[in-house]
């Protein structure tokens, strides 16, 4: 935006008035476009949606509370402790002059809050046993107080085994909340999708904006969506991300794997990572060292794996592998994929039946193994330190809050 000028007049003010701030008398503004403005200091103006969480009427005087970026990356500096990227709180006290001023500033300023949009009552599943064990620490010196400061309730379930958000999710009371966050790794959030797509209700159900705070050993989701807008992964960017309420559609890959069906949003693994995610779980007690450490082992005794991978390549891709037919001889068994109007990724009974795709009409292209790994990514992030597909679908949200959109299918066949 340009700075206002002769062409360009600053906006209206919503409201001006001369108040007592840092012990002088003062004007203080509220600008039409949600900016507070106020003489001295080093921060001398809050943008209300960017940096405001809420605002609280103490007797005579009002309080901002704010988490302003200090400029210092993602130095961990917020309550003193990790997870704080480069947030730190800012609270702005002043006193107006008279019980009118004060009334027409709080009125001012909630109403500028209400306008928002942001979410009022969140349900948090937190998993203890996620990454480091780090996430009740997380929900305690970030999660809880940022949330408290903006005014949002939330009611908490610690997940107490595998597959429990699933279930969670499946059974959830969902008219009473404006979204689900998990204080997790990308294991809690995956759950919860596959929960929510499990429900009669799917297609509202699948509507409600999934928030996730990173707390796992495996954050590609939350670390995809804030590195698209150059932030860095830590709770608090994505506690303020979720307060702001902004929103991300992603697609839903449904999976089938013999009788097994599911649904992904991050990835899918065949070979080497699949095997490092899964065999590593014997050193669960490393932390997240078990996942280099079981690495290495695997890359100096690299398996191959036999096998064809038929695909239907995105734009710009068409190239890649060999045309092949819808049906065909899979390493020399006759795989031939449902010939249905829908496709042959259906959920039995009630929830999600998979996209509404003619396998038959799309153009199949195959690529024949042996592979070491298999990798399919929708997001460019694996982890916080695995940026395993930078061209994976750009996401362009200013978020770790995102709604799923249902898209794409994947057929996963391993002989
Ligand atoms: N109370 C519990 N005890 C044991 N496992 C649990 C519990 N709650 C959840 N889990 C399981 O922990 C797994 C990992 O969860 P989460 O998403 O927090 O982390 P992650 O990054 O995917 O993996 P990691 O466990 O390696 O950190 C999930 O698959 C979930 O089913």
């Amino acid at each position: 935006m340009d700075p206002p000028g002769a062409d360009n007049p600053p906006p209206p003010p919503a409201i001006s008035d001369r108040v007592l701030i840092g012990g002088t008398v003062d004007p203080v503004t509220l600008t039409a476009d949600g900016s507070l403005v106020w003489p001295g200091g080093r921060h001398r103006s809050l943008s209300v949606e960017e940096e405001v969480l809420g605002v609280d009427a103490e007797g005579p005087r009002i309080r901002i509370k704010a988490l302003v970026d200090d400029g210092a990356g993602d130095r961990a500096c917020w309550a003193g402790g990790k997870g704080g990227g480069g947030l730190v709180r800012k609270d702005v006290v002043f006193e107006p002059l008279s019980e009118e001023s004060r009334r027409l500033w709080c009125d001012k300023l909630r109403g500028c809050l209400d306008s928002l949009d942001r979410p009022k009552k969140l349900f948090i599943l937190l998993n203890p046993f996620g990454g480091k064990k780090l996430a009740p620490k997380t929900l305690a010196n970030v999660v809880k107080p940022l949330l408290e400061d903006a005014s949002i309730q939330f009611d908490i379930q610690e997940t107490q085994h595998q597959f429990h958000a699933k279930e969670v999710a499946r059974s959830l009371d969902l008219s009473k909340y404006d979204g689900i966050v998990c204080v997790s790794g990308d294991g809690i959030l995956v759950e919860v999708v596959n929960g929510l797509l499990e429900r009669e209700d799917w297609e509202a159900a699948i509507k409600v904006p999934i928030g996730i705070v990173p707390a796992g050993t495996g954050n590609g989701m939350v670390k995809s969506l804030l590195d698209s807008v150059g932030e860095p992964c830590t709770a608090s960017y994505a506690t303020l991300a979720i307060i702001r309420g902004h929103k991300k559609s992603l697609d839903v890959a449904a999976i089938k794997q013999g009788d097994a069906k599911f649904f992904s949003i991050l990835m899918l693994s065949w070979g080497l990572v699949a095997d490092i995610d899964i065999e590593s779980e014997k050193y669960r007690w490393m932390g997240s060292a078990r996942l280099d450490f079981y690495a290495l082992q695997r890359i100096l005794h690299l398996r191959r794996y036999s096998g064809r991978i038929s695909f239907v390549p995105a734009p710009g891709y068409e190239t890649h592998g060999e045309p092949t037919s819808y049906s065909g001889n899979f390493g020399g068994k006759d795989i031939v994929f449902e010939k249905s109007e829908r496709s042959s990724a259906k959920v039995e009974g009630q929830g999600y039946q998979g996209p509404d795709v003619k396998l038959e009409e799309l153009s199949w292209r195959s690529i024949d193994g042996p592979f070491v790994s298999i990798w399919l990514h929708n997001v460019p992030w694996g982890g916080e330190d695995i940026m395993a597909a930078p061209d994976a679908k750009e996401v362009y949200v200013q978020s770790a809050m995102h709604r799923i959109s249902l898209n794409f299918e994947v057929h996963l066949m391993v002989f």
